[in-house]
């Protein structure tokens, strides 16, 4: 999992962490602890009075709550999972109190909890934190006899943890009986709110220490920076090579000099390689330790380091974020090139210090086995976040943070319903990885520019449901049944752009208002858990039926879908659900079926030439009614004239159908009768017809053709609308 968010582009650039938690005087708290605990449940609890749907936190929930007079206690919510833990520490430099959320119900993890308060605790206190509660939650599910006793056991085991923390922090152990984030009442609830606000009113003001002054003793002196623009001047001008002959002899492994600044060089013509390919950072630092480790491989003389992983990843990074600075200073409206090299690094004259790293890790870090095998974070202080990408053009990022907020949803919904669906895992749960990967993204830029609208699994959810409706017609796929249920595959070679789809489909970043209102959208329910909409139902996406392999599905024209968009979004379906509409299985009859139904028909059928020649029509209509009908109009139809068949085309069209009745259902039953007749023989009787095209029959067959919820569908009946599953038979 850690390697798919390593690999993930947008979760990286969360998990890189950024600068912004040092900063700022507010009074602000961490709410933690394993995984489940109950957190994001609590701090909802607190800020909206309800229980609200949650998804396992990837990235950070904050919250202003407690308010009511009190004081305002900024609440971040973490995803407790292994793989985030060791974030916190990135985070917790300036909070002042932790509230540790432990899982009374979990006795397999008890242990972990305590250990991971003790952990936490820990970092609390170096980072200069003054105070830690501890809180039992989800007591509703012990048994009310042992409730008591199993907590009053959790408090002793704690106190004894608490003992052993560093005196600097004040550790409460809250005995607060039955707490629930679930079941308690808002006001017992607002207890430990309240706790909280009277520690911080009374206790010392706030005083983080910043993590980097709280480790000064492993660091070194820096280099001043005039010294350093000479250095990085003075390597620029030993150097003779261009750009290319140095590239070439970088790749050859003949370069006069393998030094910093070869090193440095290399990088950033690595870093603009790999952007023109689309590359992630990681990428770009596996790619340029292949590289290393085979000029090692050919000459260990020459090149003696060993691979460190860590330390080649942080000069990437470092080499982004001054390439990053470089552009935005000097206004460049251009991707960088490698020629931009000397003019980059003379921006940011502290990259020619070899020992930058100092500032950032310790050495027992960097140089540790685990360091040199893959990436490990920081210790001594946050790495710079990766906050531009100045290899390329921004816009080709689907996520930035400068982008509108309907740009970066729909961008962020087309390239999860255009994701190549290679991997089952990801199939089975694409939108789970793809929320959480957005929700961390906008976490993220958001500790950066607070005008980032936040996260919202409603908008979130509701713009990938709208795309996929869009797509679905247009985008041939393929669907195959696995253990998993059906994997829906998007044909390669169909990927569209962002602009290319908002082209294609008049998106005007707007089309929410039509089935949200305001209040709704922009609600902060909506922000932690999915809500139906108020006005009028999401667009349903139309998927290809299983049966259908790939090249089956017709490609339709731009707004022969939107039409299809419109009238699925009008169908009668029940489903409410955001999640994507799965094609409605169509299962084809058995040949006994196929029989079955064939005799039906023709029985009624005699019975209907019974009660004409009687004279005793009775009213109403039937599959069988109607099928005799465009049998008798086709049939009897002169084939030599030249009307044939348009005339007899237009006296078919009048017959109505027995369920759905319009112009599709209409021209539907009537191809598919005129097909048949004319690849039939045309002396045969209505029972003879139909014995020998059972299929017609069938009075589900249109499904086979079309999605229900097109065939349903109010435009459907005003006009004549192309199958979205298989072409219709020729015959006219
Ligand atoms: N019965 C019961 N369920 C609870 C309680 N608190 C939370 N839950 C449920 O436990 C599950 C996890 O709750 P979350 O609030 O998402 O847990 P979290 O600590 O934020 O989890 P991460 O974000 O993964 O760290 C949800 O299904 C909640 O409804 C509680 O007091 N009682
Ligand atoms: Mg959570």
């Amino acid at each position: 999992m850690i390697e798919f968010l390593c690999r993930n582009k947008i979760l990286r650039q969360w998990l890189l962490p950024d600068r912004f938690m040092c900063r700022g005087p507010e009074r602000r708290g961490l709410l933690t602890g394993l995984d489940g605990s109950g957190k994001t449940t609590l701090l909802y609890r607190w800020k909206l009075g309800e229980v609200v749907t949650t998804i396992p936190t990837m990235g950070f929930n904050v919250e202003t709550v407690g308010g009511d007079g009190g004081l305002d206690l900024v609440l971040w919510d973490a995803g407790g999972s292994p793989r985030l833990r060791p974030l916190l520490r990135h985070y917790i430099c300036s909070t002042e109190y932790v509230i540790f959320v432990h899982d009374a119900s979990d006795h397999e993890r008890r242990d972990e909890q305590i250990t991971e308060f003790q952990a936490v605790a820990k970092q609390l206190a170096e980072a200069g934190g003054h105070y830690a509660w501890v809180i039992f939650n989800k007591q509703d599910l012990l048994p009310v006899a042992k409730r008591r006793r199993h907590v009053a056991d959790l408090m002793r085991r704690y106190e004894k943890a608490a003992a052993k923390c560093s005196r600097a922090i004040t550790v409460k152990v809250s005995d607060l009986p039955g707490l629930s984030a679930t079941k308690s009442s808002n006001a017992d609830l607002h207890v430990i709110l309240e706790h909280v606000q009277e520690a911080l009113l009374h206790g010392p003001p706030p005083n983080p220490v910043p993590m980097e002054e709280s480790r000064t003793a492993e660091k070194l002196p820096r280099p001043d920076l005039d010294k350093l623009k000479r250095q990085a001047q003075q390597m620029i001008d030993a150097d003779t090579l261009s750009a290319d002959k140095f590239w070439c002899l970088f790749e050859t492994g003949d370069l006069p000099a393998w030094n910093h600044y070869s090193h440095l060089r290399a990088g950033f013509f690595i870093l603009v390689q790999g952007a023109s390919s689309d590359m992630t950072l990681s990428d770009c630092a596996e790619k340029f330790i292949n590289h290393l480790d085979r000029l090692r491989e050919s000459d260990s003389d020459r090149f003696p380091n060993v691979i460190n992983r860590t330390l080649t990843l942080f000069w990437l990074l470092q080499l982004h974020q001054s390439a990053f600075k470089y552009a935005q200073e000097s206004r460049l409206n251009r991707p960088l090139s490698r020629g931009d090299f000397t003019s980059a690094l003379l921006h940011a004259p502290e990259l020619s210090d070899s020992g930058l790293w100092r500032d950032y890790f310790s050495k027992d870090r960097l140089f540790s086995a685990d360091a040199r095998e893959r990436w490990c974070f920081s210790d001594l202080q946050p790495l710079p976040p990766v906050s531009g990408i100045p290899f390329t053009d921004a816009s080709a990022f689907s996520i930035h943070e400068d982008s509108d907020e309907s740009d970066r949803l729909v961008g962020f919904a087309l390239a999860v319903a255009q994701r190549p669906h290679g991997d089952e895992e990801i199939c089975r749960d694409d939108t789970g990885h793809a929320l959480a990967a957005l929700q961390s993204s906008i976490m993220r830029a958001r500790t950066i520019d607070k005008s980032v609208p936040p996260f919202s699994e409603t908008k979130a959810r509701f713009w990938i449901q709208f795309v996929r409706a869009c797509l679905a017609g247009v985008v041939p796929t393929s669907v195959d049944s696995t253990e998993h249920g059906t994997i829906r595959r998007q044909v390669p070679d169909t990927e569209l752009t962002l602009e290319e789809f908002r082209d294609m489909f008049d998106i005007t970043g707007e089309e929410w208002r039509e089935h949200y209102s305001r209040v709704v959208w922009e609600s902060v329910a909506a922000r932690v858990a999915f809500v139906s909409p108020d006005l009028k139902r999401l667009p349903h996406a139309l998927v290809v039926k299983p049966r259908i392999s790939v090249g089956q599905a017709p490609r339709v024209s731009p707004d022969d879908n939107v039409e299809k968009r419109k009238m699925s979004e009008e169908s009668s379906s029940e489903d409410d659900d955001a999640t994507v509409v799965q094609a409605d299985e169509v299962e084809m009859p058995s040949e006994d079926d196929l029989a079955l139904m064939a005799a039906v028909v023709i029985d009624e059928a005699e019975m209907i030439a019974l009660e004409e020649t009687e004279g005793s029509m009775v009213k109403g209509n039937s599959h069988a009614r109607m099928l005799l009908s465009l049998h008798r109009i086709f049939a009897e139809a002169d084939r030599t004239a030249p009307a044939w068949p348009e005339g007899a085309m237009a006296a078919a069209l009048q017959v109505p159908c027995p369920a759905a009745d319009g112009v599709t259902q209409r021209t539907f039953w009537a191809r598919q009768v005129l097909s048949a007749v004319m690849s039939s023989d045309a002396a045969l009787t209505f029972e003879e017809f139909v014995e020998a095209n059972k299929a017609l029959a069938n009075e589900e067959m249109p499904l086979g053709y079309y999605s229900r919820a097109i065939w349903a569908g109010e435009q459907a009946s005003v006009r004549f609308i192309e199958p979205d599953r298989k072409p219709l038979p020729g015959g006219l």
